[in-house]
């Protein structure tokens, strides 16, 4: 049986910056492909309302997706799309992550106009980025190097660094750069130097759990071994009591019935490095397990310090 185009426009919502309206583009594109009327509406989270703080000093986990779960909770929109790596492990009661799509390969990549790579770096370059985790683990491959902090939008970054100068090197997320088509000269971070962020390159379909299409917008949009993957990630980084703001990386590969996690815990100086590896076929319990490696490793004592500092100790 074919169903009739449905007579509602969907109402999407969406952070502003241009990567996140390519993302949310993509989506939209797809369910209009499927006979959705969609409307992307873009609206200011807590990131965009404080530009010049740093990003791991504003005290609120949700500060990418609070002002967009109020709107669906209220109803004012039906979907929002998000960069999974920027939701907080638990979703606010009510709301469902209906949908993990295709996920693009996740590195980190170093931008810098020489294409420097990690061995290659001067001594003592200075390096941007504002991430606990991208800055642990350059310091743990290569402790002369200077992390300095930088915020703004992918374009920002880019420019800030290969235009002004800021830093002689920046780390982003390669798929930020590949999706929005920026021609940055950088070279990939393999997972064994920089251990990609819980769910990045991930995107999320969030929705009421009670909206009607719910389970058709998942039909249509959710890739099961991206949802798989991610979900081990992210019950390993919420086991650790992570955010996206703690030095965590994770990275997992569904394949057939089984999905393989590796996890590290870094502390910020980079001087301690935990990992772990799991595998197995529930995603949730692999998680946990390579969580409880982690903390029996040691690797509490450095999420209990980067705690510590945040809350002003
Ligand atoms: N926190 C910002 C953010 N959220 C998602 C991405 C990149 C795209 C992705 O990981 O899917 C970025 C920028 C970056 O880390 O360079």
């Amino acid at each position: 049986m074919t169903s009739r185009a449905p007579a509602k426009t969907l109402v999407l919502g969406t952070r502003g910056s241009k990567l996140a309206l390519v993302q949310a583009e993509t989506v939209a594109g797809r369910l209009r492909g499927r006979g959705f009327s969609v409307e992307v509406r873009p609206i200011k989270t807590t990131a965009e309302e404080r530009p010049e703080e740093s990003l791991a000093q504003i005290d609120q986990r949700d500060l990418f997706t609070r002002q967009l779960d109020e709107a669906l909770l209220r109803g004012e929109i039906d979907l929002a799309v998000h960069s999974l790596k920027d939701i907080p492990t638990e979703v606010p009661e009510g709301i469902d992550l209906v949908a993990v799509p295709e996920r693009h390969e996740p590195s980190d990549v170093l931008v810098s106009a020489e294409r420097y790579t990690l061995e290659t770096l001067p001594e003592g370059a200075l390096v941007a980025t504002s991430s606990l985790r991208r800055r642990a683990q350059l310091l743990n491959r290569r402790p002369d190097l200077v992390v300095v902090e930088i915020r703004g939008n992918v374009d920002t970054r880019v420019r800030k660094v290969i235009v002004e100068g800021h830093a002689e090197a920046a780390v982003l997320a390669g798929a930020g750069l590949a999706r929005i088509g920026h021609e940055a000269p950088r070279t990939t971070l393999p997972h064994d130097a920089v251990l990609p962020a819980v769910g990045q390159g991930a995107l999320a379909v969030a929705m009421r759990g009670d909206h009607p299409l719910a389970e058709k917008v998942r039909e249509l949009l959710n890739d099961p071994a991206a949802e798989r993957a991610t979900r081990a990630e992210r019950a390993m980084l919420g086991a650790l009591e992570g955010g996206c703001r703690v030095p965590v990386g994770g990275y997992a590969l569904a394949e057939g019935r089984k999905v393989r996690l590796r996890g590290r815990v870094v502390s910020i100086d980079g001087a301690l490095l935990y990992e772990a590896e799991g595998s197995g076929e529930d995603p949730e319990a692999v998680g946990r397990g390579v969580a409880r490696d982690l903390s029996e490793q040691g690797a509490e004592v450095v999420l209990g310090e980067v705690r510590r500092a945040r809350s002003g100790a």
